[in-house]
């Protein structure tokens, strides 16, 4: 089985909430709410693929530095199996800004279970939680 390489990123304000999107209609897993992020490009590093994820989903910018490594999840869909390291980011400039018509969500640790997550998300939720 194909193996998809997706880095995400757990964006924490200063009150400890993190950032969800909510994926567009149109698009596989429509609805669901999602680390931001997206499939790393062929030469690419996950943190480069992070960088560039945040500057054209959300129009904000960050480093590498800023980007702890945190968890991962790996889960088989019926046609690949993602592999998604997901970081910890809390040091951006910029404010979140939709650019995709994705709907944005701050989310209290707590909270996280009453967003609708895509099946690889699912074992990330507690241990966010008890990390935050
Ligand atoms: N960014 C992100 N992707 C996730 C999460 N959980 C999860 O299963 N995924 C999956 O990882 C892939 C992310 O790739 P992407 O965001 O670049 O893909 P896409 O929607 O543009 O393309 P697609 O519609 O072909 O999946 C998707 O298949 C998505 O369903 C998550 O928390 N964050």
């Amino acid at each position: 089985m194909k193996i998809v390489l997706v880095a995400a990123v757990a964006l924490i304000d200063p009150e400890g909430r993190v950032l969800l999107a909510q994926r567009p209609e149109g698009k596989s897993l429509a609805g669901l709410w999602e680390f931001p992020g997206g499939k790393v490009e062929p030469g690419e590093s996950p943190e480069h693929a992070l960088i560039r994820e945040l500057d054209e989903e959300l129009a904000i910018k960050t480093h590498s530095s800023c980007l702890a490594p945190l968890t991962f999840a790996t889960h088989a869909y019926e046609d690949f199996h993602l592999l998604m390291p997901l970081f910890a980011c809390r040091r951006w400039s910029g404010i979140p800004a939709p650019q995709e018509g994705q709907k944005l969500a701050w989310v209290r640790a707590h909270d996280l279970r009453n967003y609708p997550m895509p099946p690889a998300d699912i074992p990330l939720i507690p241990i966010l939680r008890d990390w935050l």
